[in-house]
């Protein structure tokens, strides 16, 4: 009999969440949340009575009940480095997620919220693919300071996912595939994925190409200098860098979208970083077909942005010898959180353990 998964999927603006009976899709619904409803806490694990209680309203307003859940799946985010796989929830993890001891980020709610309602019904829940999956090799974590050690923070979950799908399009398991997988959203990741581990990997938050909201890889003297100006604290700079910079620093906007349109009316400012930005995408593109020793099977673009044919022709323009280039356009994480679940429930994968 098939399996009632409800998987939960928060992101910094919104709440995804989703019902699926085995991979037949239920309910799917995402909870917008206003800007003044989560700016009033002052942590994002303070966020989570609020967000429990808007999804219990969610579900309640489709008429669906828990007691028909089989398991609980949700995004797992910041945790401590670990290969990928489906993890079962444990209270480590909720205590790991919650602290923020491995970074702030809105998906450290995935694993909260999915135990909490786990526990109240009784039932399994698990993450899958979580930002913190880490499967570098050394070399790939040294920075060229003693002090600062690179990290793998990446969107694995939709990466993961769009490579199982690119490889069985090409009737191949991902295990004899090297792939170069670059998710352009909000934020970009582009990751070498060697037979199945992501060896190398921009961490989406700091490093690589500038994204409509996160500004990449920054001179390292001019940043240190602007932290020592005097003009921002550390928690106002972290924001602007993350959830404030690239092209929102300069446009006001991270709606790519806009950022078109405006170029297409001669709006030269938002023109020249449309260009800088696909600039900077090719150019890590192009540095992860080195890691793969040019032995690629084929270039991954997805993400939202990837809905954009312009875009995404102008960077096959520049990355197209490398490959063949497949187009994922947007992301289907809700969907990867419960192909996980249901991959460990079916026996088809073992399950991990934090
Ligand atoms: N048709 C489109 N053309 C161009 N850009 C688009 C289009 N549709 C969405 N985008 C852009 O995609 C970006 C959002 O992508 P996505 O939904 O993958 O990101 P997210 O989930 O908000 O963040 P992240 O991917 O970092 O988790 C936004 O900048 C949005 O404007
Ligand atoms: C840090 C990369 C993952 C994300 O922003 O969703």
């Amino acid at each position: 009999m098939c399996k009632i998964i409800l998987a939960i999927n928060p992101g910094s603006t919104s709440t995804k969440w989703a019902v699926y009976r085995g991979k037949e899709v239920l309910f799917n619904e995402t909870i917008e949340h206003e800007d003044e409803a989560l700016l009033k806490y002052k942590s994002v694990y303070a966020q989570m009575p609020f967000r429990l209680k808007t999804l219990l309203y969610a579900l309640h307003d489709k008429g669906f009940a828990l007691e028909k859940v089989d398991a609980i799946v949700g995004r797992g985010g910041l945790l401590k480095p670990m290969p990928s796989g489906t993890y079962l929830i444990c209270e480590k993890m909720v205590k790991d997620a919650a602290s923020g001891k491995h970074g702030e980020h809105a998906s450290n709610l995935g694993s909260i919220i999915a135990y909490e309602l786990a526990t109240m019904y009784n039932l399994p829940s698990f993450i899958v693919d979580p930002v913190a999956v880490d499967e570098l090799v050394n070399e790939a974590r040294v920075t060229g300071l003693k002090d600062i050690e690179r990290k793998s923070h990446a969107h694995a979950l939709n990466i993961k996912a769009v490579s199982r799908k690119v490889a069985a399009s090409l009737d191949k398991p991902l295990e004899e595939l090297n792939f170069i997988v670059a998710h352009l959203g909000g934020g970009i990741s582009v990751v070498a994925h060697q037979k199945g581990k992501m060896i190398d990997v921009n961490n989406a938050d700091n490093e690589g190409p500038f994204s409509p909201e996160r500004c990449g890889g920054l001179p390292a003297k001019q940043l240190v200098q602007l932290c020592f100006s005097g003009k921002y604290n550390e928690k106002q700079l972290l924001k602007k860098i993350t959830t404030e910079g690239g092209i929102y620093s300069y446009l006001g906007t991270k709606n790519m979208i806009e950022v078109e349109e405006r170029a297409a009316s001669l709006d030269r400012e938002a023109a020249l970083l449309l260009k800088a930005m696909i600039h900077q995408i090719g150019k890590e593109i192009g540095a992860m077909a080195t890691v793969l020793e040019g032995k690629v099977d084929g270039i991954i673009l997805t993400g939202g942005i990837c809905h954009s044919e312009t875009i995404v022709s102008k960077i096959k323009s520049k990355i197209g010898f490398l490959g063949e280039v497949f187009v994922v356009p947007g992301e289907e994480e809700l969907g990867a959180l419960v192909e996980g679940a249901l991959r460990v429930l079916s026996g088809q994968e073992e399950v991990k353990k934090y």
